[in-house]
Order: C-alpha cells, then sequence, then structure tokens
C-alpha cells in the first residue's frame, strides 16, 4: 500500500514514522520547506521534537502530486486546513483511495464533522472511504515508541480494519470502531475540556477540581453526542473517555496548556496575542456555543469556556458560577 501523510507537522511526522517502523511505502507532504528538508537531511523534525532522531527511512517533499496513486491518504493537517487540502488533492488523485482523517474538531466555516467535510470534498471516484484514526496519543510520546491505543473509525468495516493492520505495530495498538458521529464528536469536544482543565490548574485548583471536570465533562460530551446519534458507549472509549483523560492532565496537550496560561494570567489577551500553536479547543467551542444554543443541548462546562475565549469573562468567575448553579440529581 502506498500511504501520503499529508502534514509534516507533530502528528504527521510521528504517524508517517510508525509506517516507516512498519515498513511501509510512506512519504510525508508538507508546505514548511524547512521542516521538509529537516526530515530528509537530518532525520528530524527539530521544530516539535528537538531531541529525537527518526526512523532513517522516513522521506517528506513539498510536491502535491505525490499523492497520485496513493491507496491511503492521512490528513494531519488543522481543521482548518481540511477542506482546502481536500479540494487540492482531489483533481491529483488517480485511484479510490482510503482517507485517513485524524484532526480533531469541526470545519470552522461550516461547523460540519471532519468526516462529512471530506464526503463532500473528494470524488466518490477517488475515495473509497474515510476513516477517522483518533484516539489518546500525544505525538511526543508516540514518536519515541512510547505504547498507545487509539481507534480507526468508520462507515466502512474493511477500511477501519485495513487501517488497524497498516498502523498497528508493538508499540501502537489500533482498535476499529463504527460510530463515527460518536468518536468524533468525542474527539472533538475533549479538546474544550482540556482548555477548561488548564483554566482551572492556572487557577490553582487541585486534582479533586480536575476529576470533577473530567466527569461532568464527560457528561457533556455523552449529552451533545447522543443528540447527533452518537452511542453513549463510544464515550467510555478512547475517543471519549481516553482522550478526555490525556489531554486533561497532560503536559503535552496544547489546549491545556493554552488554558493553564489563560487561567494564570486571568485573561485571554496574552494568549490571542502571542499563540502560534494548533489549540483546536479554541474554534471548537464557539461552534459547539452556537450549536448547543441553536439545538438546546445543555453544555455549562463549554459554555464557560466560551464566555472566556469570546465575551470577555474573567475565569475566576466562570469557575465559581459552575459551582454556585442550581443543585440538582448527577444523574
Ligand atoms: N499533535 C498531536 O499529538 C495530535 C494532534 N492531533 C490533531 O492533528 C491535527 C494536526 O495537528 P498537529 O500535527 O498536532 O499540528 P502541528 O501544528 O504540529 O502541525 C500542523 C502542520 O500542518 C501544516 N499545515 C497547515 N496547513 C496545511 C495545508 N493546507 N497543507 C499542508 N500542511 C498544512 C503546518 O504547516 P506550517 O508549520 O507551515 O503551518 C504544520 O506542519 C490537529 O487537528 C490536532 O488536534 C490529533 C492527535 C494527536
Ligand atoms: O489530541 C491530542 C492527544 O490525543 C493532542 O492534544 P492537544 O492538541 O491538546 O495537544
Amino acid at each position: 500500500m502506498k500511504t501520503v501523510v499529508i502534514g509534516s507537522g507533530s502528528w504527521g511526522t510521528a504517524l508517517a514514522q510508525t509506517l516507516a517502523d512498519n515498513g511501509q511505502d510512506v512519504t510525508i507532504y508538507g508546505v514548511n520547506a524547512a521542516e521538509v528538508n529537516d526530515i530528509n537531511e537530518n532525520h528530524k523534525n527539530s521544530k516539535y521534537f528537538a531531541e529525537t532522531a527518526l526512523n532513517p527511512v522516513l522521506r517528506a517533499t513539498t510536491d502535491l502530486s505525490v499523492v497520485k496513486d496513493a491507496d491511503v491518504v492521512v490528513l494531519a493537517v488543522p481543521t482548518i486546513a481540511i477542506e482546502p487540502i481536500c479540494k487540492e488533492i482531489d483533481p491529483l488523485l488517480t485511484k479510490k483511495a482510503i482517507v485517513v482523517n485524524v484532526a480533531k474538531g469541526f470545519n470552522p466555516k461550516t461547523n460540519e464533522r471532519l468526516s462529512d467535510v471530506i464526503r463532500r470534498c473528494i470524488s466518490p471516484d477517488h475515495l473509497s472511504s474515510v476513516v477517522s484514526l483518533i484516539g489518546p496519543s500525544h505525538a511526543e510520546e508516540v514518536v519515541i515508541r512510547q505504547l498507545t491505543s487509539i481507534d480507526a473509525v468508520s462507515q466502512n468495516d474493511a477500511d477501519a480494519i485495513a487501517i488497524q493492520n497498516l498502523f498497528s505495530n508493538k508499540y501502537l495498538r489500533i482498535y476499529t470502531g463504527n460510530d463515527e458521529v460518536g468518536s468524533e464528536l468525542g474527539a472533538a469536544i475533549k479538546n474544550v475540556m482540556a482548555i477548561a482543565s488548564g483554566i482551572l490548574s492556572g487557577l490553582g485548583y487541585g486534582d479533586n477540581t480536575r476529576a470533577a471536570l473530567i466527569t461532568r465533562g464527560l457528561q457533556e460530551m455523552i449529552r451533545y453526542g447522543t443528540y447527533f446519534g452518537g452511542k453513549e458507549e463510544t464515550f467510555i472509549g478512547l475517543t471519549g473517555i481516553g482522550d478526555l483523560i490525556v489531554t486533561c492532565t497532560s503536559v503535552h496537550s496544547r489546549n491545556f496548556e493554552a488554558g493553564h496560561q489563560i487561567g494564570s494570567e486571568n485573561t485571554v489577551e496574552n494568549f490571542f496575542r502571542d499563540n502560534t500553536k494548533t489549540v483546536e479547543g479554541v474554534r471548537t467551542a464557539k461552534i459547539v456555543h452556537e450549536v448547543a444554543k441553536e439545538k438546546g443541548i445543555d453544555m455549562p462546562i463549554c459554555e464557560e469556556v466560551y464566555q472566556i475565549l469570546y465575551e470577555g469573562k474573567e475565569p475566576k468567575d466562570c469557575a465559581n458560577d459552575l459551582m454556585i448553579r442550581k443543585l440538582k440529581a448527577e444523574f
């Protein structure tokens, strides 16, 4: 199988190296010539993994025509780039490819789920199916071959199994799934919860607060996901509670890190002025706010994160307001 990984950032590099470790034919396509040269010449991607020597067989290119003849195309770019890159690659594909999405969030222009964007932008002649490869997986750990488990989720069982077999090895164990809605919504919304977790940590709150946030955050994810047809059980799997735990507790999470800065400064000002990293939860918070409001879905934690990011509310007031809401039964 010929695989092209679109995106020479942290996750694209780590996943492509996994395929290189598995002896697969894989090439990374990147828009950033410095990252591409670093991979080819130095066997490093110093911008993201300063200390890590990559598998030396890994190759990268800035020529998008590399997707010609690809059997598998992995989209490892931020959500904002998914629609444009699909439109760019569609005319270059010469056969039906499995398109694997690893981004977490929604299309910022239309609020669509990413699998729907890919099906809309890649013509049926060029698309076998969409597989979402998502779960608790910081690139910083996968690139040094730390044991990790994630899901290959697709409406097409055979393609999910093909992607499971392609990526699995002794450090990356892939499970299959077919609840596209539940898996994608869980993996998207956990980024908002990770911002909330970072904010609470920045405000000085500890383990009790984080456990409450993760538990109640999961309930919000279930409420939102099941509204759109996701299965409740999916949210107690890798793309739900698994991804929620890793991003709400890890120093590697950029969403947690952003929240931590916002909480410790009690303002979003410096974050919005200085941030250059991919922090998907920021856009997701706005989309969840809009959709939840329109559909009448109760999302109190997501709403407070939205208020902090977009409406100038102070983080410490949000934490207090969540605690003094009308008391109720847990379930
Ligand atoms: N990093 C991780 O641990 C994980 C990330 N993800 C998800 O994967 C997605 C990608 O994130 P990640 O790799 O971390 O992000 P990074 O910021 O590390 O890298 C993104 C890469 O995409 C490139 N890029 C941006 N636009 C385009 C485009 N139109 N065509 C080709 N390349 C483009 C960027 O180039 P440039 O540098 O020039 O901007 C950069 O190389 C996100 O949705 C994230 O949530 C999911 C699981 C784990
Ligand atoms: O999704 C991730 C790990 O599963 C990456 O999280 P961040 O985008 O917050 O770094």
